[in-house]
């Protein structure tokens, strides 16, 4: 039996450079935001059912972000009806990632983890955390987002606080090292976890 540790936290945060850290120590990652790539991706399952909501977000057989921002960039209740097309979707690719992986841990990788109710399938999680200020810094430095965008993303998410509050564990992303150190512990912490059990 494998553990399955979910790794959650606002949006910049640093999940992602986390996870890595994860896969670092021997464990199999699965990531949400990835498996949304997959699913936008030309002939990718999100494409037909998007297609059908949105006809003027697909471009070139495939889903494209840069349609949906402005989609809902005119209509911020559009993000909603993404979320029912894509959520489901996600669901089956992580279960089949769930069900196909061998390694001891187990880390699912997943922004929304509380706010979809996924962490109810977890053994335990863990939250990655940095100040609001930093974490718009980082987000900002990415240039990928402008700060309406985020700002609306960001309204969209549990509070970090609240998060913490509800992770078995927190990690804070503040340095590289410090992080890396908090993923060996964990690392450790489940091992030993197991070979008790
Ligand atoms: C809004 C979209 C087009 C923005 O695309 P873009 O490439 O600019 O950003 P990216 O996908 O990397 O998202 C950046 C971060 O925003 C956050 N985020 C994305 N979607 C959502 C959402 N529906 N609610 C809250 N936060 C979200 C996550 O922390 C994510 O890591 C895209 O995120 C999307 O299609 N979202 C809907 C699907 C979804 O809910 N994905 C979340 C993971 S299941
Ligand atoms: N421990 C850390 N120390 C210093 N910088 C970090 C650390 N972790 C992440 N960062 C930096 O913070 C930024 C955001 O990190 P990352 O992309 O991992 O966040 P994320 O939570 O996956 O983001 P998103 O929610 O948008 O997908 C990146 O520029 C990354 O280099």
């Amino acid at each position: 039996m494998s553990f399955s540790l979910g790794l959650t936290g606002s949006i910049g945060m640093g999940k992602s450079t986390t996870a890595q850290m994860f896969v670092d120590e021997g464990c199999a990652l699965w990531d949400a935001d990835a498996a949304v790539h997959r699913l936008y991706a030309k002939a990718g399952a999100a494409v037909e059912p998007m297609r059908n909501a949105f006809p003027t977000a697909i471009v070139e057989f495939s889903v494209s972000r840069e349609a949906l921002k402005q989609i809902i960039a005119n209509d911020p209740g559009a993000l909603k009806t993404i979320e029912n097309i894509v959520h489901p979707l996600v669901a089956m690719d992580r279960a089949a990632f769930q069900d196909s992986s061998s390694a001891d841990i187990l880390v699912f990788d997943i922004p929304l983890l509380f706010e979809t109710g996924g962490d109810a399938a977890m053994d335990a999680v863990a939250c990655v955390s940095i100040p609001s200020d930093e974490q718009k810094r980082r987000v900002m430095a990415r240039g990928t987002m402008s700060e309406t965008q985020f700002e609306q993303i960001r309204a969209k998410q549990m509070p970090n606080n609240e998060k913490c509050m509800r992770s078995d564990f927190v990690i804070v992303t503040d340095t590289l090292d410090h992080a890396r150190a908090q993923v060996q512990d964990i690392v450790r912490q489940i091992r030993a976890g197991m070979a008790d059990a």
